[in-house]
């Protein structure tokens, strides 16, 4: 299958004063599919994904060299407008946090930044974002009332739907279901499986049942180093490290 490449890093290393916490990482992530990072506490999956729309930039002591591009775009580069980028590359949190605002002010804060103010173009980007993160059912009576009366399994969709309604071209989940149940957890699966037709998806799971679930390809983490890349039937039925089938077979981690 031919792949377009959205997302590209290069030899990136990070550290936190001190600490490396990436080695040289290059991994490619393709157009509208969904990948996977995995890897045991600490291994830098969360470290890497920030990396991705420079969610890292503000943290003290840190340092990054290297290379992400996206869309052949330098993210790094001095002339890039962030704001831009997080519009293009937006990101779901491990915790639901909705702001303390009405359901339909959470969806429309994004595109009412962006300078929207026309009430039925807000209305519609507000169905639509709702609809696109599978919520609207189960909300679309109750758009004035507060986002916090919602479950947490809600909350993480109507997150969702917020980082939809900007229109993204890339979606960055960080452990986006680790505290939500089972049921809700399922749902958000459905979801990302719904979602990639239109949107490329990166996760970070702990769960490894969940990326053999959702992602079609897979990037196995170890001490900062990314250790395999690949399709992820490929990596979880014959890995080509030892280190990633020792993992993945639950010898360590
Ligand atoms: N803001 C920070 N300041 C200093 N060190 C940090 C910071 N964030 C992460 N680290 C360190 O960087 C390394 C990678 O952390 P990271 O959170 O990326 O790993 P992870 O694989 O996502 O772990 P987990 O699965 O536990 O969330 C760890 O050693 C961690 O302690």
């Amino acid at each position: 299958m031919d792949e377009n490449i959205v997302l590209s890093a290069r030899d990136l290393d990070l550290w936190y004063g001190p600490t490396q916490a990436l080695k040289k990482v290059s991994v490619d992530i393709p157009e509208k599919q969904v990948t996977a990072l995995i890897g045991p506490s600490g291994c830098g999956k969360s470290t890497f994904l920030k990396t991705l729309d420079r969610m890292n930039d503000l943290v003290p002591g840190i340092k990054i060299t290297g290379s992400v591009q996206y869309r052949g775009m330098e993210i790094y580069d001095s002339k890039v407008d962030v704001t831009w980028l997080r519009k293009q590359i937006g990101m779901v949190f491990q915790k639901p946090n909705p702001f303390p605002m009405s359901i339909y002010d959470n969806v429309a804060y994004g595109p009412r930044t962006h300078g929207i103010r026309n009430k039925s173009r807000l209305d519609d980007i507000v169905e639509k974002s709702l609809q696109g993160a599978a919520i609207w059912d189960e909300v679309k009576d109750r758009l004035k009332k507060s986002a916090l009366g919602l479950s947490g399994g809600q909350q993480q969709r109507l997150c969702i739907a917020r980082a939809l309604a900007v229109e993204p071209d890339i979606l960055l989940m960080d452990e986006a279901t680790s505290a939500l149940d089972p049921i809700s957890t399922s749902k958000i699966e459905d979801l990302i499986s719904d979602l990639k037709n239109q949107y490329t998806i990166v996760i970070v799971t702990h769960n490894m049942q969940q990326a053999t679930r959702v992602s079609d390809k897979c990037a196995f983490f170890l001490l900062g180093q990314l250790i395999e890349f690949g399709d992820t039937t490929q990596l979880f039925s014959m890995p080509r490290d030892k280190r990633t089938e020792d993992y993945i077979t639950g010898r360590f981690g």
